[in-house]
């Protein structure tokens, strides 16, 4: 069994759970309640800068115990207050120690847009997504078959959301395009080795349709990886342990989006 796997199978159990006590007529009634979505495709991709989506990420299967985050919210409003574009909430239970609270705190926050982060298999947790107030939703494309990557992309824009959809390689890109990305994520972490290789998103972006917006994710140490992600073409790019373990996480924000719109990153992004 695979690590994804072995995420995926604690997902489903932890959602029969959910089922169990929130229906889906109560999820319907709130993510009703949710005013329409930020536009965070205009958000993401800006003209001459690479932008940031800062994390809030407790622990990881790869590395364990990352940070103890008191106060997500708090944690949230720092990056905010660095210059992050969007903040990205891990929701999984069992491998990474997020939550659903978690992402209400943040929410009820910030002003930016908030991706759930999590391992989304059914369309019960696109409706939570939207319920819980997030304005993107990651989808995994290895974790997914096509027509149900199909069908949970068209649910997530159907609630007013953007689907952010993750790929590991160029045969993962094309399956995301058919599905109807708009945005595509490129994970430098390998998910049977979780080793991290940044150079994963110089080979497959070049492969991603000009007008989807191209997502660098993992593997951010600091301003260096940001600009040569832009030199490799990313739009956006994805940080988490690299914060959560900083000591000053809104300097750190920061300095990450000063490096994406670093003047000599100009010539490239045109
Ligand atoms: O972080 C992990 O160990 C991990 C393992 C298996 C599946 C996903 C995993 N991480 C989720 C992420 O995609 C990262 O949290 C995100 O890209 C930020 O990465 P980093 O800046 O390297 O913490």
């Amino acid at each position: 069994m695979t690590v994804l796997d072995d995420i995926v199978a604690g997902v489903r159990e932890d959602l029969a759970a959910r089922q169990a006590t929130t229906s889906l007529d109560v999820l319907k009634a709130a993510a009703l309640k949710r005013p329409s979505a930020i536009e965070c495709i205009n958000r993401l991709r800006v003209e001459d800068a690479v932008t940031v989506i800062a994390e809030v990420k407790r622990s990881s299967p790869s590395k364990g115990a990352l940070a103890k985050i008191a106060d997500p919210a708090a944690l949230a409003a720092e990056y905010e207050k660095g210059g992050a574009t969007a903040i990205s909430v891990l929701t999984e239970q069992r491998r990474f120690h997020g939550s659903l609270a978690d992402l209400d705190a943040v929410r009820a926050k910030v002003d930016i847009p908030v991706l759930r982060k999590d391992f989304v298999v059914t369309p019960y947790q696109v409706w939570e997504a939207r319920a819980h107030g997030a304005d993107l939703c990651l989808l995994i494309v290895a974790a997914l078959e096509q027509t149900v990557l199909e069908s949970l992309v068209e649910r997530v824009h159907s609630l007013g959301m953007t689907a952010l959809v993750e790929v590991h390689d160029t045969e993962e890109v094309a399956r995301a395009v058919d599905a109807g990305a708009r945005v595509i994520g490129v994970n430098a972490r390998n998910l049977k080795s979780l080793e991290v290789d940044r150079t994963t998103f110089s080979r497959v972006a070049p492969s991603i349709p000009s007008d989807i917006v191209k997502i660098a994710e993992s593997g951010v140490r600091g301003p260096h990886d940001v600009m040569d992600y832009a030199r490799a073409g990313a739009d956006t790019v994805l940080v988490g342990e690299a914060l959560v373990t900083d000591d000053a996480p809104r300097e750190s924000v920061a300095d990450l989006v000063a490096a994406g719109a670093h003047p000599s990153l100009r010539a490239v992004r045109q």
